[in-house]
Order: C-alpha cells, then structure tokens, then sequence
C-alpha cells in the first residue's frame, strides 16, 4: 500500500462534501460519495484521470478505489473502476475528518478542482419534479410479461426470475445532487447511500440500496445476503407494521429461500463449508420490508484471503436481481424487458478503502436507484417472479420500489 499524503492545509479547510463534489463535476472528473450503512460519514474520492477505466475485480490487486459494474458482466471483467487519486471523509454535517492524496500537489488536477475555491454551492433542489406517468400500456405490457414468464415456469424452463421496468421523471433544472444524497441518508439509515459521476457517459447514479452483495472488512470477515420478498413497511392506515408481525407468503417465502439456496451453492462450488448463517428474519429497507439471510466467513480462520474475489464472480448476478437457474433466468430478461438495465442490478462500493485497520471492500446490488442525465432521471425496480405470482402484485411491487427514490426527489 502506497503511504498516503495528506491534502495541503489550504485545501483542506476550505472544503466541504458539496463543494468537492460540485467541484468534481464541474471540471469533469469522476467522482463517487457515499456512507455505508449504519454509520454517520460520507466517504468521497475523485479519479484524476479524467476518464473511468475497466478492470477485471479482483480485490487482491485492486487500488483504492470504486468499482460499479454493470448487470450483464460476465466474469466481472467489465467492471468500472474510479481509481481515489483524492478521498475525503466528511462528519454527517460535510465537514472534513480525514483525506487523503495519490498525487503530487503541482499535478494539474489540483489546479482544476481547487483553484477557483470556494465553488458555488447550489443548495437548493429543483422546484418541480415531473413524473411523466405510467401510461396504461406500460403497466399492461409488463403484467404481459409476468403471464409469459409465468407460463415459462409452469412449463419448466426456469423457477424465478426478476423482472424490471423503469420510470421516467423531468427535472425543472439539474438537482444538487449532495442535497439528494443527504436526504436519502436521513431517509435510510441501514441503507447503503451512494452517488456516482461518469462523466463518459454524461451520468450520475444515485441510490439506496438494501442489498449487500460482497463486504470484506480489514479483520479479514466476508459477508453477503440472501434478500428477496417485499411487502410495504406501513398497514393500510400508513402506520408502520412490526417486523415480528409481518405476514410472509409462502411464495415469498420460497422466493427467498431459491437466493438463500444459490448463495449455499456457491459456497459449496468451492467447498466452503464454515459459513455462518441467520435468519431469514424480516428488515426494513425505507418504505419496504424484505425477508434476509446473512452469511459470513472469517477468511483467515480458514485460510482463504481471495474468498472475496472467488464469491464475488459466482454470485453476481444473483437470482434476487436475475433468477434461477441463472443461464434461462437472463435470457429471459435480456428477450423480454423493453429496456437495457445498464447498472441497474450490477454491484457498487467502495474498495480497498484503509480507515484504520486494514483495506475494506463493500460491494452492493444497484437498486433503488436513478439514473440522471441532465435533467431526465430515470428509475428502476425489478420483482422477483415465481409460478405463482400475480401480475398485478408484481406491478404494485415495482411501484413501490421506485417510490424509495421518489419519496426523496419530490419532498
Ligand atoms: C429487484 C429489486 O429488488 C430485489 C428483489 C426483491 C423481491 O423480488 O422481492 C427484493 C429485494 C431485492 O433483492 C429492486 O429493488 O429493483
């Protein structure tokens, strides 16, 4: 591990979360801002290169950095990966707690990103949201889909599969994003909140996620999740249910236990047997409430430090974002949805991140999301499907998993 420097002084005072994130976009760098879940800081790098390069993960060799891939990405070698030539970590209030450098201080990017300081902040959030709504069409060509899937299932072809739609919203002007960040923090504590500039693709993805795909901490333990059912997290008077009361379907249930079961294969793919696992037990995920299982290992009791790298690649994707078997399951989606997922459903996260200990790596499934392209955002929500689903319910399920990120857009 490289020995870091830190920012200079002058630098650092001056900064906010806002102000470098701004500052970043504004030259034209990428730049990720993100807080795990359950905690109160923001964690913040840019990639001086000015471009996001493509790597195969591979955790062992990896920078520091923040990887976000795509849905389809076989192998994971198509991953994206902002390298943190800067990283900062901010107090819930955006002031600064720790930064670091990669660079030297006369390279041109600090002229870039610091020389006009203090950058203008917009604060405020664009008056109107637009919700270009649903037509009819949409919600009947999806329930169309359910039926074909559904009678796929009968039939045999595969057992479930996750089926996605989008949502199209307008902005009045460009949103600030690190006001949207914030708000989705205090909306979603256990969430993982996190905020993406690409600037190759002239967009920003920004979301809270409930799903934790692969973490490796610096004590060397790994973990994932199996997650899958969704019910509303309010009765119908809008108070909010208790997870002890919460009622599970028996197709909810099995929904749940294919992921938990594809999770288990893996592990025994590679004939690793001491994994510890709990639940299923009920979780609140802001307005929804999931089935989940977790998993974990302690890669050093059992001697096997690439373990995130290997589960990784065999996980993703899983079927609580494709199916099973996975081979039918996406193919089924790739003929069949109307449009692409790009890296909705593909994993995100910070790693190889030193806080104190040793690097930490936290990837997470893409959900509850939107894509922002200058002003249009666009929001994805998938549900899992089995024999027995109800296309309507599917619908209803969509619907309220894109309300995750509108809740926040609109108040
Ligand atoms: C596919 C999504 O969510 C996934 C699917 C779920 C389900 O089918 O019940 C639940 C949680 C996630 O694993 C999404 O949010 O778009």
């Amino acid at each position: 591990m490289q020995f870091l420097t830190h920012l200079s002084s002058t630098v650092q005072t001056q900064q906010t979360s806002h102000s470098v994130w701004q500052a970043a976009v504004q030259a034209g760098y990428p730049a990720a801002l993100w807080r795990l879940p359950n905690r109160t800081d923001r964690e913040l790098i840019i990639d001086s290169s000015g471009s996001v390069s493509t790597v195969v993960m591979d955790l062992e060799e990896l920078p520091m950095g923040f990887a976000v891939s795509p849905f389809i990405n076989p192998e994971t070698e198509n991953t994206l990966f902002l390298k943190a030539d800067f990283y900062w970590r901010f107090d819930e209030n955006g002031n600064i707690l720790a930064s670091q450098n990669q660079l030297a201080t006369d390279h041109p990017a600090f002229d870039s990103l610091f020389k006009n300081n203090p950058k203008t902040v917009k604060n405020n959030l664009a008056p109107t949201v637009n919700i270009v709504q649903a037509t009819d069409n949409q919600q009947q060509q999806f329930e169309e889909t359910v039926g074909r899937a559904i009678r796929q299932m009968e039939r045999g072809k595969f057992r479930k599969v996750v089926l996605s739609r989008t949502k199209t919203i307008r902005f009045e002007e460009q949103p600030a994003i690190p006001t949207l960040f914030n708000r989705l923090c205090a909306a979603y504590p256990n969430a993982f909140v996190s905020a993406v500039y690409l600037p190759d693709r002239n967009q920003i993805w920004i979301g809270a996620t409930p799903e934790r795909l692969v973490s490796v901490d610096a004590g060397g333990i790994f973990r994932t999740v199996a997650l899958a059912g969704t019910q509303s997290a309010f009765d119908g008077e809008g108070r909010p249910k208790r997870t002890a009361d919460a009622p599970w379907t028996q197709k909810e249930i099995e929904e749940q236990a294919l992921v938990s079961r594809y999770i288990i294969g893996c592990f025994k793919k590679i004939r690793v047997r001491e994994y510890i696992e709990e639940g299923p037990k009920t979780v609140i995920a802001g307005n929804l409430m999931h089935l989940r299982s977790d998993y974990s290992v302690d890669t050093q009791a059992v001697n096997f430090p690439q373990l995130g790298t290997v589960m990784l690649r065999l996980l993703h994707p899983t079927s609580a974002v494709c199916g099973m078997p996975r081979e039918a399951a996406q193919e089924f989606i790739l003929t069949n949805e109307t449009h692409q997922r790009e890296l909705y459903s593909g994993f995100l996260g910070p790693v190889n991140i030193y806080r104190t200990e040793g690097p930490e790596t936290h990837l997470f499934v893409n959900l509850r999301c939107m894509k922002l392209e200058g002003q249009e955002g666009t929001l994805y929500a998938g549900a899992g499907l089995t024999e027995d689903s109800s296309p309507a319910k599917e619908w209803r399920e969509t619907e309220l998993k894109c309300d995750t990120m509108l809740a926040i857009v609109k108040s």
